[in-house]
């Protein structure tokens, strides 16, 4: 079923993901505050941009934003979605968002129908990796996930539904947890930041393109996994927040490939080398089959 599409936020992952779209065979518009964003996000997906959101909205039958990470930013652009489609053809149109961590029922907060809002977290580069998780809201019907979920696999992605809300998702609770880990060798001295990428890039990372971890334990055994268990976690460490190593470089502006360095030195077509060799990486795995 074609669904006339508006993406609202064309920055990194709106511009992928209103490709992905696109190229699925949906009508897709962008809108975007800078409108140069939406100009080239659309000329590079093939669909049209828009100068307000509620031109970008008028017809739709989803809306999905992929605005910045903050709470308040999102709550007020999907009140003005509301405000645009309210009393239109699009008043049942679906409205998800791309947050990468933020809780449904905290979006859905202050919306006139919350019913209308789901989830869909896509994964940096967003029409290259696969996943897209899809997580209800208090309100959110099962026809909604179902509908966002068939609509994600017809693109071609591998769409993976939550049961219930919870913060950060799957994929994003399962980075902090190692990110928290990798971080705390460092600040132990264990290792630098290049040798612990080097232990996931050289090891860890192949296996999961193939395996989850409870592949991974099954294979491994879960006698050995229990006494592993057993012994490592007294030791994990159990930061709460983001640990200075971290904090102080965003405070420092040192953001990473944005900046050309982060924890180490980035050079300016970083990005862009990482997906071409991370969709070289897809295409072996899927030909394995
Ligand atoms: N960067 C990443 O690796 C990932 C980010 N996400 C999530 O996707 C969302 C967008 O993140 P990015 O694309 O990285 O951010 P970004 O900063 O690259 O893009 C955000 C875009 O939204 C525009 N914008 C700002 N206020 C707006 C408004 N009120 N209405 C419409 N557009 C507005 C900005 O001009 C910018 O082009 C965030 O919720 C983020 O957490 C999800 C997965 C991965
Ligand atoms: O890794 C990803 O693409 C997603 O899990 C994200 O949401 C991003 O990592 C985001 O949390 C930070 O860039």
């Amino acid at each position: 079923m074609q669904e006339i599409i508006a993406v609202l936020g064309a920055g990194v992952m709106g511009a992928g993901i209103a490709r992905v779209l696109a190229r699925a065979g949906h009508e897709v518009r962008v809108f975007d505050v800078r409108p140069e964003a939406a100009a080239s996000a659309a000329e590079s997906a093939g669909a049209s941009d828009h100068d307000t959101v509620a031109s970008a909205v008028a017809g739709a039958t989803i809306v999905l934003e992929a605005a910045p990470e903050r709470l308040e930013v999102k709550r007020e652009l999907i009140a003005r979605v509301e405000a645009a489609i309210e009393g239109t053809s699009s008043a049942d149109a679906v409205i998800a968002s791309n947050t990468s961590s933020i809780a449904p029922d905290a979006l859905a907060t202050g919306m006139r129908d919350p019913s209308r809002l789901v989830i869909a977290h896509f994964f940096n580069p967003a029409d290259t990796v696969p996943l897209v998780e899809v997580v209800p809201g208090p309100a959110t019907p099962q026809a909604t996930v179902d509908r966002m979920v068939a609509l994600l696999e017809g693109a071609g992605k591998t769409a993976v539904p939550l049961a219930q809300q919870v913060e950060g998702f799957i994929a994003n609770r399962l980075q902090a947890a190692l990110y928290r880990e990798a971080m705390h060798l460092v600040e132990l001295g264990v290792a630098s930041p290049a040798q612990i990428d080097a232990t996931v890039t050289a090891g860890l990372g192949p296996r999961w393109a193939l395996a989850g971890p409870f592949e991974i334990m099954d294979l491994g055994g879960l006698d050995v996994w229990t006494s592993v268990t057993d012994g490592i976690f007294p030791t994990l460490g159990d930061a709460s927040a983001a640990p200075g190593m971290l904090r102080e470089r965003a405070e420092r502006g040192e953001l990473g490939a944005k900046t050309g360095v982060g924890f180490l030195p980035r050079d300016a077509d970083a990005a862009a080398e990482f997906r071409r060799r991370l969709t070289a990486l897809l295409a072996a795995r899927d030909d394995l089959g």
